[in-house]
């Protein structure tokens, strides 16, 4: 299931790249989001959502898979999976686990950042599969189709990635949504102080990557990764799944871990570190509730 998350991811990364390199994007708007930005959708999310879901439906039959963009039932396109498993998988998941197809549900982001790639910000653009059993995080793959970088992780698997070394909880560097920021600037500054560092990017796969020790140069790095508007699981799941495998958390904003089953969304904002006490920032956040910051 790894392999062929990571190929669906790299598949769908071709679709999105050469999509962009045409610069014919046909670029749509969705509807609204809660807070009133636009819900883009371009040619890139939905060609990549048909590959990436074709090959996971025709290997995996049986298993829930949530996309973010709308397949079509007439659609009956059936893309082979030829079974070749990458060395550097072989090599770290040693021992394979097997569940039941319906403790399974995959979650595909076809194309996250969807803003920035209509805007030709490319280093902010991922595809990205997560494999949750039994609404927990399991497997995550964040792709980044314009570096030709993976990034994939199995919780008590093994990974292709790592945490860095070092990370600063005092002041620490937050890596921030740009286009659907809320009032999260405010929030990090008024917990971490005003020598605390913000950086808004795009993607919540490229914040994530943010966080680890990737060797991709375009990538920006953070100590921390802070949301506060609603959010979908496919923008978060896979993520989840790496930091979790790494030792890391991602929790809403009040600390409770995140169910990858049932509804698409998540209304508590989000919260991920890597090496850091991630109870003790969770108390450390004000209650967004009552602060009137949601
Ligand atoms: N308030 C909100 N409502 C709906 N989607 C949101 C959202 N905030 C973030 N997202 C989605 O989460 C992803 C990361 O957001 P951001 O770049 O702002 O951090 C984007 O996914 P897509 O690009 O896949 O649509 C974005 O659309
Ligand atoms: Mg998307």
């Amino acid at each position: 299931m790894l392999a062929v998350s990571v190929l669906a991811a790299v598949r769908g990364g071709d679709e999105v790249r050469r999509v962009r390199e045409s610069n014919v994007l046909h670029e749509k708007s969705k509807g609204k989001t809660r807070e009133g930005a636009d819900d883009k959708m371009t040619s890139g999310d939905v060609l990549s959502n048909r590959k990436m879901f074709y090959l996971l439906k025709t290997a995996f039959p049986n298993v829930q898979i949530n996309t973010e963009e709308h397949v079509d039932a007439s659609d009956q396109e059936i893309i082979l999976w030829d079974h070749k498993i990458p060395e550097d998988i072989l090599k770290e998941i040693a021992t394979p686990k097997e569940v039941p197809a319906e403790s399974v549900t995959v979650w595909i982001d076809p194309l996250d950042a969807t803003q920035e790639y209509t805007e030709d910000l490319r280093k902010y653009v991922t595809t990205m599969v997560c494999v949750a059993v039994n609404g927990k995080p399991v497997l995550g793959v964040i792709h980044k189709p314009f570096s030709e970088y993976t990034a994939w992780a199995m919780v008590d698997g093994g990974s292709n990635v790592k945490a860095r070394t070092y990370y600063n909880e005092k002041t620490p560097r937050i890596v921030v949504s740009r286009s659907h920021s809320g009032m999260v600037k405010q929030v990090a500054l008024q917990t971490f102080g005003n020598q605390t560092t913000i950086i808004p990017a795009g993607g919540a796969g490229y914040k994530v990557l943010a966080l680890l020790d990737v060797p991709d140069k375009s990538q920006e790095k953070a100590d921390l990764y802070i949301h506060v508007t609603y959010i979908k699981k496919w923008d978060i799941c896979a993520g989840n799944a790496i930091l979790k495998a790494l030792g890391g958390h991602m929790t809403t904003l009040s600390g409770e871990e995140i169910s990858y089953t049932g509804s698409d969304g998540i209304e508590g904002g989000l919260l991920a570190s890597i090496r850091m006490n991630h109870q003790a920032l969770v108390r450390k956040l004000p209650d967004l509730e009552k602060t009137g910051h949601k």
